[in-house]
């Protein structure tokens, strides 16, 4: 089954969907749709499925056809063949840890969005030459976080970062408050004991409070 979807028009517009987008690791395909339904419902309208499981092209094709409403992205993506897969089960934007000239390639050839990672200023650059400038920055905390980013600020302003790694709500406001991060990523939105347990309240509770860490963190420095 190969579902459609429109693609998302730039990865511009998925650094400006919300405050954080959730990384999701799906073990069980009938928790996709729930889980995307309650973040929907706590006002979070982007999702990131990783591609870390055996049932993760199944739980993007069940959430591309069952939630339209959300912008469907596939992360963990790692090579041109991860790209092709996340595309055909119904990706509007994929997400990689890490930036390749084939991984830009394969996803510029099926016209979609790619936020690739980037950890250094050098690997920022090179992301740059291929004329990508919405980068994620990962592993975030574990890689400089806030003050890395503050640094940058000064030397690549072109460039805006979706920092995701080790980012909690305690954390992810120093973020937010810094004019080069558009969002942040994170998997607390959707904690495994919570899928496990099927209990979608509290998803959906997480992504209202993920929601209001925009109107938290103040003016832009
Ligand atoms: O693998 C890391 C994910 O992209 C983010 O996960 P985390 O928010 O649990 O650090
Ligand atoms: C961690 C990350 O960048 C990804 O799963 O795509």
């Amino acid at each position: 089954m190969s579902a459609t979807r429109s693609p998302a028009h730039s990865p511009v517009c998925v650094l400006d969907v919300s405050p954080v987008v959730p990384v999701v690791v799906v073990e069980d395909v009938a928790t996709a749709v729930p889980l995307a339904r309650a973040l929907l419902a706590g006002g979070i309208g982007v999702v990131e499925l990783t591609l870390r499981t055996p049932v993760a092209l199944d739980a993007v094709r069940a959430v591309a056809l069952e939630v339209p409403e959300i912008l469907l992205g596939v992360g963990t993506c790692t090579s041109a063949d991860d790209v092709a897969r996340a595309v055909d089960a119904g990706a509007q934007f994929l997400v990689s840890p890490g930036t390749t000239r084939s991984l830009v390639e394969a996803a510029r050839d099926r016209d979609v969005p790619l936020l690739p990672g980037v950890a250094t200023v050098s690997e920022a650059l090179a992301a740059l030459e291929l004329g990508i400038h919405e980068l994620k920055f990962f592993p975030a905390q574990q890689s400089g976080g806030v003050p890395f980013l503050a640094a940058l600020r000064t030397v690549l302003p072109q460039v805006r970062f979706c920092p995701t790694g080790g980012i909690s709500p305690a954390t992810a406001g120093e973020y937010l408050a810094l004019s080069n991060v558009g969002c942040v990523g994170g998997s607390w939105l959707t904690p495994a004991d919570a899928l496990a347990a099927g209990d979608f309240a509290r998803v959906e509770e997480l992504a209202r409070a993920a929601v209001a860490l925009r109107g938290a963190t103040g003016a832009h420095g």
